[in-house]
Order: structure tokens, then C-alpha cells, then sequence
């Protein structure tokens, strides 16, 4: 059966990531986890997890619960782009997110976690996304929550609707057709190496003109910004007075006071603009009057990510039949 969960902002101040609340075990244990489709790994803090890098999280204790089950001889260990990482255990447990249960769900416990993880008490783990492909568990993958809840959902769809400082949804099962205006548009997707990675055909800055080209990239819940391609990004922030980009910030920065552009990139014949006020991302510093970009260049990542700063842009569906596509509309 379908099932529709919330997207909560971590921090009210900029959209750094959005945690949606999930029961595991029985009894239930709710744990606030990031959803992350740019990565395939379910991993919570634990029971296992020393104390000292646990600092306000929530656990997931698998010895008070009932239907914990010990994968025996399974770890796992993850690395994600910004240098954060964690490793552990593995149990298979009930898991629920929004009315949607998978009974055996392989939920990953965390015996190590990186300072980034731990200095960020909202964030209780990650459930994965995206391919199970990409999944860490040795010496066996295992499936994802969507993959595993596929077949008891009226559609094998899950879509996200972000929301720029509030509150949004993800959907399971069935395409909400008040989250959007128009029509939705459907990408196919390249499912190698396993992320929900699609082709764009262009971009725009401000009212500007169209530049048709082909911006291979991944849709990613659990980055904050978007990444371009530099000369992508280059036009964008020329139009932009006293924008920089900064080796001592480590991307684009920009007088707070300066008037941005919207910016629009293309999904087949249609496109989605992302608002100037989006792009905004950040002051450095509370108070301070240089701002962080939102958009910022992926030529230090090896790939484009369009990550929540565009994807709060859009009402996203990401459709798991075979073979899988992604389809993008305004709202
Ligand atoms: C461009 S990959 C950088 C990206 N991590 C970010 O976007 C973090 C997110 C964050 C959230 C909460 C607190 C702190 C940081 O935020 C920043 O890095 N920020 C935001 C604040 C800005 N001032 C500086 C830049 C990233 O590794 N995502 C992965 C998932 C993340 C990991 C960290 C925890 C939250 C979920 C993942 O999907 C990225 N992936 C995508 C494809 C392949 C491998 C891979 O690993």
C-alpha cells in the first residue's frame, strides 16, 4: 500500500538537508533519517555506536526489539562525497516510513561514524535511494527500502516535493496530482553505476537566452547544492556584480547585497527555473555580507549533481518500473 511521509528542513535558516521521521523494530523506535537517493545504503546510529560520537541522536537499539534479526558476518561501509563516512553491522528489522512497512528490511547499525555526522544532532542516519546496486553490505548487497517495498505499492514510483525553508513530502506509490502544475515529463534514466542519473538539455541565466546542451548528471536528495559543469556556472555568476570564486570559501561567494538571476535548465522540451532566492544559498556566517552560492561547479566532483537547491525547484517522480525513468514538473 502507498504511504506519504515528510521532509523536514534540518535547519531553518538554509535547507542544508531534510530528515523525514521512520519506525524501526517493534516496538517502534522512530529515528529522523535523510533521504538520500544519491546513495543506497539504510544506516541509523545504534546501540552500537559509542557514546562518544553520539551527540543527540536518536539510536535504533536492534536488542529491544523483538523482530531484530542479526545478519551474521554482513558489514558495511560507506564514504559519501564530502569526505563524511560511517561503518557497522547490519540487522534485518520492520521498517516503516509513512504507513509503508518492509518486514525484513536490512537496516545498517553504525559501530563508527565520521565528526561531520556527529556534529549533526538532527541527523539520525540515511535511508538510501538510490540503486540497491550501489549498496555497501559485504559479501551480500542488500536491497534498498524502495526496492523492497516495490511490489506491495500501487505503482513502483516514489516522488519528492522539497520545499525552499519548509516542509515537504515524499510520496510512495501513486503521483499526487495537486503537488504539481502542467505535465510531468519523463526522462530516461542511466541506472550505471546506480545512481538516478538523467540527461539535460540546456540551461538559461535569468530571462536569457536558451543554451541547448547535454548536462549529464544524478537527481540527488542528499546534496544540498547543485553542481555544474564550470563554464555552466561561469555564466551564471558573470551576471552576478562582485561574485567570486573563492579557493578560501571553496566555491562561489557573493555580496549578500548583489541582485541574483534565476536560473533555468531544461527537462526534454520542457524546463524548470530555479528562483534567484534559492540560489541564495547562505550567509558564510551569521551576519556576515558575503553569501554562499547554491550553484556551484562540479569539476572537482567528476559529476553534475542536481541536488536540493534545484530539486525544491520541481515536483520530482522517480518511477522504479522497467526500465526507469524520471519525470520532472513545475508546481
Ligand atoms: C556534492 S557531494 C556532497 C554531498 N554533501 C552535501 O551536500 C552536504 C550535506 C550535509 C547535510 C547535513 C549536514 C552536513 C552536510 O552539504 C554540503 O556539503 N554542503 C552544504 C552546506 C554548504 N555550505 C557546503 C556544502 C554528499 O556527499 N551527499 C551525499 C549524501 C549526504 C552525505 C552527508 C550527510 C547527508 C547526506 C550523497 O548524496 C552524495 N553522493 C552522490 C553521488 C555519489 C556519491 C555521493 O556521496
Amino acid at each position: 500500500e502507498n504511504g506519504s511521509a515528510a521532509a523536514i528542513p534540518i535547519d531553518p535558516r538554509f535547507d542544508i538537508a531534510y530528515v523525514t521521521p521512520v519506525t524501526i523494530g517493534t516496538p517502534p523506535q522512530t529515528l529522523y533519517l535523510d533521504f538520500d537517493t544519491g546513495s543506497s545504503d539504510l544506516w541509523v546510529f545504534s546501540s552500537h555506536t559509542p557514546e562518544s560520537q553520539v551527540r543527540g541522536q536518536r539510536i535504533y537499539s536492534p536488542e529491544k526489539s523483538s523482530t531484530a534479526k542479526l545478519l551474521a558476518g554482513h558489514t558495511w561501509s560507506i564514504l559519501y562525497g564530502d569526505g563524511s563516512g560511517s561503518l557497522g553491522n547490519v540487522y534485518t528489522d520492520n521498517f516503516t516510513v509513512g504507513g509503508v512497512t518492509v518486514t525484513s528490511q536490512a537496516v545498517q547499525t553504525a559501530q563508527q561514524v565520521s565528526y561531520s555526522f556527529t556534529s549533526q544532532s538532527e541527523i539520525h542516519g540515511l535511508v538510501g535511494l538510490g540503486f540497491s546496486t550501489l549498496n555497501t553490505v559485504f559479501p551480500n548487497g542488500q536491497l534498498t527500502f524502495f526496492d523492497n517495498a516495490k511490489s506491495t505499492l500501487d505503482s513502483p514510483v516514489f516522488t519528492a516535493d522539497l520545499k525552499w525553508k519548509k516542509e515537504g513530502t515524499y510520496d510512495f506509490g501513486f503521483i499526487d496530482e495537486t503537488k504539481y502544475t502542467g505535465e510531468i515529463t519523463y526522462l530516461p534514466v542511466q541506472t550505471d553505476p546506480g545512481y538516478w542519473t538523467f540527461t539535460s538539455s540546456g540551461y538559461a541565466v535569468g530571462d536569457g537566452a536558451f543554451h541547448p546542451a547535454s548536462i549529464v548528471g544524478i537527481a540527488d536528495t542528499g546534496t544540498s547544492l547543485t553542481y555544474l559543469p564550470a563554464e555552466v556556472v561561469t555564466s551564471y555568476w558573470g551576471q552576478v556584480d562582485g561574485a567570486v570564486d573563492s579557493d578560501y570559501y571553496g566555491g562561489y561567494v557573493f555580496p549578500c547585497s548583489s541582485k541574483l538571476p534565476s536560473f533555468t535548465f531544461g527537462v526534454g522540451p520542457a524546463n524548470i527555473t530555479i528562483p534567484a532566492s534559492y540560489i541564495n544559498y547562505a550567509q558564510i556566517t551569521e551576519g556576515s555580507p558575503v553569501c554562499f552560492g547554491g550553484l556551484q561547479s562540479s569539476s572537482w566532483l567528476g559529476v553534475n549533481i542536481w541536488g536540493d537547491v534545484a530539486l525544491k525547484a520541481a515536483f520530482v517522480v522517480f518511477n522504479g518500473a522497467n526500465p526507469p525513468t524520471i519525470g520532472w514538473a513545475k508546481k
